[in-house]
This record gives structure tokens, sequence and C-alpha cells, in this order.
């Protein structure tokens, strides 16, 4: 058996450890298999196997991740943060078998040419990696054709169902903003999207309906192939708790244990759960691929970080790496709910709600089952007017990074026809919303280890809000004027849901409304007064959220500046240790960041086959 939960007594040393199988873990694990049949691989994952679960496959159950009670989700939970109005974020990030790509949103996206260029690292330029990004999908949607992959093992569409009259009215309604629609804003060819433009969504999802994950697509017929991959292994359930190194610092191995998740449950395939740890070795290379929330602690734990850290947490120091934990980033989101006259079957509502029954839904394989409510995406810039209007600050900051480079936007909204929440409390109604998120934040924050145990929480802090001249909430309050603005332009807008948006006065044109039909005739913009703008800077501090795109505290850049991995992937200080997963960016992209864990998984494996002659 291939795939097992309990580590078998002879798997004592394999030859190449991937510590994680989440979205680059599993790229990573397949393409060395594939180029080396004989080379012994070993993934090791915390969480449990995915495969065919209902609510990983289908895609309209993608909420089910997120909920506080998931058991395939990794909650990693902040410290009380003063710019935040003292909240404790909480970020959920992948924690099953494919990670991030088997409970994410399913949303197809693209950095921008310039994101990747800025990264400034040898053999990471866009034009260097759009070959990657090519190579792990096979597209289905309009646009360049050059630029998209047409025999990668994750499919792109449309998905199976699509809410035709909002996403025509969405799409109508930003074109008078003067946001047109794109065939294709994802094409990372270096057009400009200025002002911006919405697009039609695409999303990882199979032209079956079934959800396109790194496991699944990957990994799953892999080890189902009748042998071609018989030295590929996968352990689920379980923890890497350190790399283990030899005297002159190589990685030789991991220390692992059960994940506390799966104490009380059984092994399926040996004896019963124990929670001590196990020792596998490594001949040839380990690769921590634990996701930017994940891989940190792991290095920490291993003694590869900062010293204060380590001390404080009773690590003996291995390697002095001061980046290690830093540069966290996330993108800066709001999700804002409207009154609408949308039909029961053009949202999700009453799945969510328990109105429709689930189960005969998946029994007759319903279209609805292959949607993610997320019809229109976008990238948009403010223009110079809004820009002046955002002060001085803003400005200086707006012509240095953004006025040269037209092809950076400000912000990606997202229509989602569904109430981005718990529906429990709601009335019997359905809801449009917008998800909106800011794409380059300057602020940081971090994750370290408090002690040596896989157990002992972290010391993680989003910095959410904290850049010193406010550029990042000065965004966020320019995406939620612009997604409202756009939202007021559909036909089927019938006001806010109030609970969901800034308090506004009543008296105040920026107060919620609640209507019997569209706006009539020309819609003119909210006049936001000052007053109006402290109430939403508090609101957006006490409700800003994650985007679920935690990139950077490994970063790959030279060590003086805090570095953590070359552009090798290779972990400074030690040898025969890489870091493979969206820990390494640098620096932010606009978008989504699925797909940048894809095309790191597929170039870390080149530079390993490369590395090894595999
Ligand atoms: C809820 C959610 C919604 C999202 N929506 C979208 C979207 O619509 N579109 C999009 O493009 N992107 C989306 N993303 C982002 C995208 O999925 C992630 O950026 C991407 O999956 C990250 O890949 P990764 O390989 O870096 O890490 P992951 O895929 O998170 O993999 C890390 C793996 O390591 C495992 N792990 C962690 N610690 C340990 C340990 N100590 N030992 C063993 N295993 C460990 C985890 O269980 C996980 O499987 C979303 C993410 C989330 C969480």
């Amino acid at each position: 058996m291939s795939l097992f939960n309990t580590i078998p007594n002879d798997l004592d040393e394999v030859d190449i450890i991937i510590a994680g199988g989440g979205t680059a873990g599993c790229v990573l694990a397949a393409r060395l298999s594939d180029a080396s049949p004989n080379t012994s691989i070993l993934v090791v994952e915390g969480g449990r196997n995915n495969r065919g679960d209902p609510s990983i496959v289908h895609p309209a159950l993608f909420l089910s991740g997120i909920a506080p009670t998931s058991t395939t989700t990794l909650f990693y939970k902040g410290a009380a943060e003063p710019s935040l109005a003292g909240r404790e974020m909480v970020v959920p990030s992948g924690g099953v078998l494919g990670g991030g790509s088997s409970i994410n949103l399913l949303t197809y996206s693209r950095a921008q040419k310039s994101d990747l260029d800025a990264w400034g690292v040898p053999g990471w330029t866009a034009d260097e990696l759009v070959p990657y990004m090519k190579k792990f999908e096979t597209y289905h949607g309009p646009g360049k054709a050059a630029t998209h992959g047409d025999s990668g093992p994750v499919h792109v569409t449309g998905g199976t169902f699509t809410a035709s009259h909002s996403k025509a009215d969405f799409i109508q309604a930003a074109d008078r903003l003067g946001w047109p629609l794109s065939r294709d804003l994802q094409a990372v060819d270096g057009s400009a999207c200025s002002p911006g433009a919405v697009q039609a969504n695409l999303r990882y999802i199979g032209e079956d309906g079934t959800r396109q994950d790194a496991a699944h697509r990957y990994l799953h017929p892999r080890l189902d192939d009748g042998g071609a991959h018989q030295q590929l292994r996968v352990l689920t359930e379980h923890q890497v708790v350190r790399v283990l190194f030899d005297g002159e610092k190589r990685a030789v191995g991991i220390e692992c244990q059960r994940d506390s998740r799966f104490l009380d449950g059984d092994a399926v395939d040996g004896p019963a759960a124990s929670a001590s740890p196990r020792i596998i070795m490594a001949r040839r290379l380990v690769v921590v691929s634990c996701g930017a929330l994940g891989s940190p602690l792991v290095l920490e734990r291993s003694g590869v970080g900062d010293p204060a850290v380590l001390k404080r947490a009773g690590v003996p120091l291995v390697a002095d790496v001061l980046g290690v934990g830093l540069n966290y980033m996330d993108h800066h989101v709001l999700a804002c709910p409207y009154r609408s006259s949308l039909e029961p079957d053009e949202t999700l509502d009453a799945l969510y709600a328990g109105r429709i029954d689930m189960g005969a839904l998946v029994a007759r394989r319903d279209p609805l089952l292959g949607w993610n409510a997320a019809d229109v995406t976008s990238k948009l810039r403010p223009s110079e007017d809004d820009v002046d209007a955002m002060g001085e600050e803003f400005r200086d900051v707006w012509d240095r990074d953004f006025k040269e480079r037209p092809d950076r936007p400000l912000a990606i909204i997202t229509s989602l026809n569904c109430f981005p929440g718990d529906p429990s409390s709601l009335p019997v109604a359905q809801f449009m919303s917008a998800s909106s998120f800011t794409t380059y934040p300057y602020s940081r924050g971090h994750i370290h280890i408090t002690g040596p145990r896989a157990t002992d929480p972290p010391d993680f802090r989003t910095g959410f809000f904290t850049d010193p001249h406010g550029v990042d909430v000065k965004s966020s309050m320019w995406a939620y004027k612009k997604q409202r603005e756009i939202l007021r332009r559909m036909a089927v807008y019938r006001g806010e849901w109030a609970p969901g948006h800034p308090p506004f006065a009543s008296d105040s044109p920026a107060a919620c409304v609640e209507r019997e039909g569209p706006i009539a005739g020309e819609v003119k913009n909210i006049a936001y007064t000052r007053e109006d703008d402290a109430v939403l800077e508090k609101w957006l501090r006490e409700n800003v959220q994650t985007t679920w795109h935690s990139m950077g505290t490994c970063k790959m850049a030279p060590r003086e500046e805090r570095g953590v991995v070359d552009p090798t992937l290779s972990v400074y200080g030690v040898q025969r240790l890489k870091v493979v997963d969206l820990s390494i960016p640098p620096s932010n992209i606009a978008a989504n960041t699925g797909s940048a864990a894809f095309m790191v998984g597929e170039k870390a494996a080149d530079l390993i086959i490369a590395e090894l002659g595999l």
C-alpha cells in the first residue's frame, strides 16, 4: 500500500522526504517520481487523505472547509493586534492532503508580469516562470493561448453552473464605472490593466464538475497506476516536528508524530494510533512544504532561525538564519453582503442554510455542485482623482510603485452569489456579495515558535494595517467604496445588508438602505463625508479579514536581506534542505495565490531533478 496513516515498521529510510502534502508538495512529489521512479519519495502530511471526500470534490461545498469545525483546515490563531481593534485574527490554511488546493474557493487567478519580475531573483522572472504556470494547467478559457497551458493535469474551466443574469448584471455595472469586460486578465503578459477590467471567472473545476486539487490531479493517479510509481509513498495524519541534521549540518531525516487531530481515531491499516515520535531518515534531500504558516515553524523547531527566537523557545541553534518567520504577507479582504432580487436557484444560500438536500444534489450529480458562486472577478486601479483624494502619502506610494507599472491593480473585486458567512440567523432570502481584497499590502507580520513541541502555540501576528503611512487602510477604504458602487448599479441590487457594512450615521448619504427595486436612472457615486470615512476606517479595523493568501515567511532573497532560501530554494546555513511552497515569494502578487503554489511546485521539481540528476 502506498498511502497509509500509520508508519509501517520497515519504513526507516527513503531517498527524499517531502514534509507537507499540500499544493506545492503534491506537485513536487509527483514530478520527482515521474523523473525517477526508482527514487524512494515519502510525503508526510499532517492532515488526512482527501480522496473522494464529497466536501472537497464538490466545489459548491467550499464553505465547509472554512467552518470553524472543519477537520480539513489548520487554524493559525494570532495575538491581539492593536491595529485591528484588539482582535485576534485566525487564519485558516489547508490541513488535508492537497493542502489549500483541497479547501480553497477555486478561483483561477495569476500574478501580473511585473509582480514576478519585482521578486528580482535570477531564474524567477515572469518570462522564466510562465512555462511552469502553463505546465500545470489545461486551460479551457478565452484569451491568449500562448500564455496558457493545454496539457497540464489541472483543468481550468468556467465550472458546470453560472448564474448568468447576475453575472451579466455585474459586468454591465462595472462597465458603467469605466471598467470594461476583458477576455483574459490572467495572461501574465504585462498588458496594462489601467484603469482595470472585469472578467468572467474561471475556476479550478474540471469539465465533470470536480475540484482540481493537487492531490487528486497529481498524487492519486500515480499512487493508483499499478506500480509505475511504486517508490512514491504518502504518510497522512502525521505532523513533521523537526528536520534532523548530522554534524556537518546536512539534513538527514525528520522526526514526526501522529497529528493531534487524529490521536483518538482508529488507524485503518496498522496498530493503534500512538503519539510517540518516529524518526525517518532521508538519504538525499529533505523538502519542507508546510505552507507559509507551517514551514517557518518546522525550520525553527529544527534549529534554523533567529538565535533569539530559538533561545526563547528552548531550541538549540543549528543555523543562524534571521529571516525565518518574518515578512508574513496576506491580502486584506472584505466580504460585504447585499439584499438582492436573485432567485433561489441563482445563489448557494439555500444549500448553505440547509433548505436544499445536499445528498440529493450529489445523487443526481447536479450541475450546481460544480460552482463556487463567484462568477465575475476583476483587477482594478483607481483614477488619478481617486489617488489625489487619498492624500499625499498615498500619492507618493502610487507614483513610486504603481504609476510606471500599469499592469498593477490596487484591488481585486469578485462577485459572490451567497451570504459570505454563517447563514444560521438569516431570514430566508437570496444574497449577493462582493469580496474585495487589496493586492500589495505594505504591512508585514510574523510567525515564530514559542517552544520545541509541535503543539506549542505559535507567536503569530498578521501585522494587518500596521504600515507606517496608512496606505493599506486607505486602499481598503477605496476597495469598499468601489465594490459598493458596482453593486448599487446592478438590477438585482435591493440595498445593503446593514450588519455586514459600516454603521454610517442614518442621515448620511452613505447610510445603508433597503429597497423594493433597483436604483432608477443614472446612479451617482455616494459622497462620503469625513465622518463617514472615520466610521469606515474604524469598521475596517474591526472587520478586515484574511484572504487566506499567506506568503513570504521564508523568503527567497540574499541572506543579508533576511532571506531564508537561495534561488535554488536551498535553506541558508545548512545542506540538503529546501523549502518549496508559498513561504518563498519575497513580495506579493495581484492574484489569488493558488496558481503561484502550483507554479512553485513545478519549478522546484525541475530545479531538484537537475540538482540530484534524477
Ligand atoms: C480557505 C482558502 C481559500 C482560498 N481560495 C483561493 C482561491 O479561490 N483561489 C486561489 O488561487 N487561491 C486560493 N487560496 C490560496 C491557495 O489555496 C494557497 O495559496 C495555496 O494552496 C498554498 O499552497 P502551499 O503549497 O504554499 O501550502 P498548502 O497548500 O497550504 O500546503 C501545506 C500543507 O502542509 C501541511 N502541514 C502543515 N504543517 C505540517 C507539519 N508540521 N507536518 C506535516 N504537514 C504539515 C498542511 O496540512 C498542508 O497540507 C485559498 C486558500 C484557503 C485556505
